[in-house]
């Protein structure tokens, strides 16, 4: 077993082990902190500007809660990317589906939520399968858009598992198309990324998107 710190640009470092062997890849996130007292400063501001008192008893203490918030949520959990040997050599697709999603949406900073169903055809190694999930995070908490979002998740775990293929699939619902705006109540907006034999070969396509209860 191995572990490594992970580069705070890419997300992640490489990490040399023998085969046969469980390894870990300790995954940090490194972006910009949060600022929390400028924050502070400006959901002052912005309330100022809103029209409200921000002095008030009931904002009084608003503008910190705001700032933890937003700095909560652009925050990912770091986590150990651990993988095993894939010593019974399965070559089926790994799925898991319904991972909840929740992340901001970066032209509204309004959430946007929903499931995603990720899946990949293991090489080598195959993931612990909480990882899934935690690979998820690691860019869902980011100001995004929902087709970037999906597609650095596919990204990320073909680089770091070498699998021989992955795929993504979110459906979610954006709260700027549904609060306000147009007032699309209950729509969803689905955004699919593949890497590998699940982009290549139709027939390893079509089962995974069977499996994610998707038509592809
Ligand atoms: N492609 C994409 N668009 C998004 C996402 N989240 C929000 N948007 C859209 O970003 C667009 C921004 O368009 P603008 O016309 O600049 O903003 P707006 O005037 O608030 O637009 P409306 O929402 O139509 O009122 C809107 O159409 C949003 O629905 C996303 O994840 N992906
Ligand atoms: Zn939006």
């Amino acid at each position: 077993m191995s572990e490594s710190v992970a580069q705070p640009a890419s997300g992640s470092s490489s990490v040399v082990s023998p085969d046969h062997q469980q390894r870990r890849l300790r995954v940090v996130r490194g972006r910009g902190d949060v600022d929390l007292e400028a924050a502070q400063r400006a959901v002052t501001d912005l309330l100022t500007a809103l029209g409200r008192d921000a002095e008030s008893e009931h904002l009084a203490d608003t503008p910190r809660r705001v700032a933890h918030a937003y700095a909560e949520l652009l925050a990912p959990r770091e986590f150990n990317l651990t993988t095993f040997p894939n010593e019974e050599g399965y070559d089926e697709l790994v799925l898991a589906r319904d991972i909840p999603v929740q992340s901001l949406c970066e032209h509204h900073l309004l959430p946007f939520q929903g499931v995603a169903h990720v899946g990949y055809l293991p090489g080598d190694r195959i993931l612990g399968l909480s990882k899934l999930a935690r690979v998820v995070e690691l860019f869902a908490r980011d100001l995004q858009v929902q087709e970037r979002l999906t597609k650095q998740v596919a990204d990320w775990l073909q680089q770091h598992l070498e699998p021989k293929g992955v795929g993504v699939v979110i459906e979610a619902e954006h709260l700027c198309m549904s609060m306000r705006g147009v007032q699309a109540r209950g729509s969803r907006t689905v955004t699919s990324a593949l890497q590998g034999l699940l982009r290549e070969d139709p027939r390893s396509r079509q089962e995974f998107f069977a499996l994610a209860g998707v038509h592809g």
